[in-house]
C-alpha cells in the first residue's frame, strides 16, 4: 500500500516560524513519530513525503535518524493541503491503485490504525478514520445565535489516514479544480462528487498537532504510552 504524507504546511496556528513538523516532541521532530508509525505498519510499502524544498535538508536528517527500510520520495508541496495532495497523487508510482493519505501532523496515529485502514481499503474505494463526537455541537449564525443542534449520533470527527482508489481520487481532485472547490480533506472531494466514504474507527489519541496546546497534550500522551524514559 502506498502512503502519502502531507507535510508541506507552515504551522501558522502553532505560531511557528518554521514548519511545525520540525518541532520537538519528546526530543524528536514531530515528523519522526509519524514516520515511525508508517515504518511499523505491515501494509505500507512506499512513502511519499509531500513537502516544501526549504524543509528537505531537515527532513533528510530525520530520515537518516529514523532509518526507514521502506522506499521514500519527496514530492513538492502546494500552497494548500488540497494542492499538496493533488501533487502527491500525480507523483504516485504507476502501480499504485489504492492510496492512504495521512497528515504529518497526526504524529500519534498507531501502526495498527494504518493497518486497519489498509485492510478495509481492499473492499471499498473511499474511507476515513474518524471518532464519534463527544461534545454537543451547535450551528451558529453570523450574529452568534444558535440556529440548530445536530443529532450527535450522526456526527464524527474526521481524522487521517484517509484511503481511496487512486483513479477515482484523481478524478475528484480534477473536478474540484474545475469547480473551484476548497476543502480541508480528501473525503470532502469524494463526497461532493457523490462517491461513498466509509468510516473506520479512529483513535482518540490521533490528534492533529495544530496549536501549542496540542503539542503539550501530544507530549503527555506519548509519555503515558512510552513511559518517562
Ligand atoms: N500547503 C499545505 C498545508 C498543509 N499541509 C499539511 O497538511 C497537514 C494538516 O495541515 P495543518 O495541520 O493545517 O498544518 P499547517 O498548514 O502547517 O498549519 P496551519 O494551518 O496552522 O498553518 C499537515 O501535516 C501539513 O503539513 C500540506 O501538506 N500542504
Ligand atoms: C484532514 C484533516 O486532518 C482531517 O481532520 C483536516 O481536515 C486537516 O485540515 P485542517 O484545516 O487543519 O483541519
Amino acid at each position: 500500500m502506498h502512503l502519502l504524507i502531507p507535510a508541506a504546511g507552515t504551522g501558522r496556528r502553532m505560531g511557528s516560524h518554521r514548519n511545525k513538523l520540525l518541532l520537538a516532541l519528546r526530543s524528536q521532530p514531530i515528523l519522526s513519530w509519524t514516520l515511525k508509525a508508517a515504518e511499523a505498519s505491515h501494509h505500507i510499502s512506499w512513502i511519499g513525503i509531500i513537502s516544501q524544498p526549504i524543509d528537505w535538508e531537515d527532513f533528510k536528517e530525520i530520515l537518516a535518524q529514523v532509518q526507514l527500510t521502506k522506499p521514500v520520495e519527496f514530492i513538492q508541496g502546494g500552497s494548500t493541503r488540497q494542492e499538496s495532495v493533488y501533487n502527491g497523487l500525480q507523483a504516485l508510482p504507476d502501480d499504485a491503485t489504492r492510496v492512504l493519505i495521512h497528515d504529518g501532523a497526526r504524529c500519534l496515529a498507531t501502526a495498527d490504525l494504518f493497518d486497519r485502514c489498509a485492510e478495509v481499503l481492499h473492499d471499498c474505494t473511499g474511507l476515513i478514520a474518524a471518532v464519534p463526537v463527544k461534545d454537543t455541537i451547535k450551528v451558529v449564525d453570523e450574529n452568534g445565535i444558535i440556529t440548530s443542534t445536530p443529532d450527535r449520533r450522526q456526527l464524527w470527527a474526521a481524522q487521517t489516514p484517509q484511503g481511496f482508489d487512486v483513479k477515482l481520487l484523481k478524478q475528484c481532485h480534477q473536478t474540484g479544480i474545475s469547480q473551484g472547490w476548497e476543502v480541508t480533506d480528501d473525503a470532502a472531494l469524494f463526497e461532493k462528487c457523490g462517491l461513498s466514504v466509509k468510516i473506520v474507527e479512529g483513535e482518540e489519541t490521533n490528534l492533529k498537532v495544530t496549536t501549542p496546546q496540542d503539542l503539550a497534550i501530544a507530549e503527555f500522551i506519548l509519555t503515558s504510552r512510552l513511559g518517562k524514559k
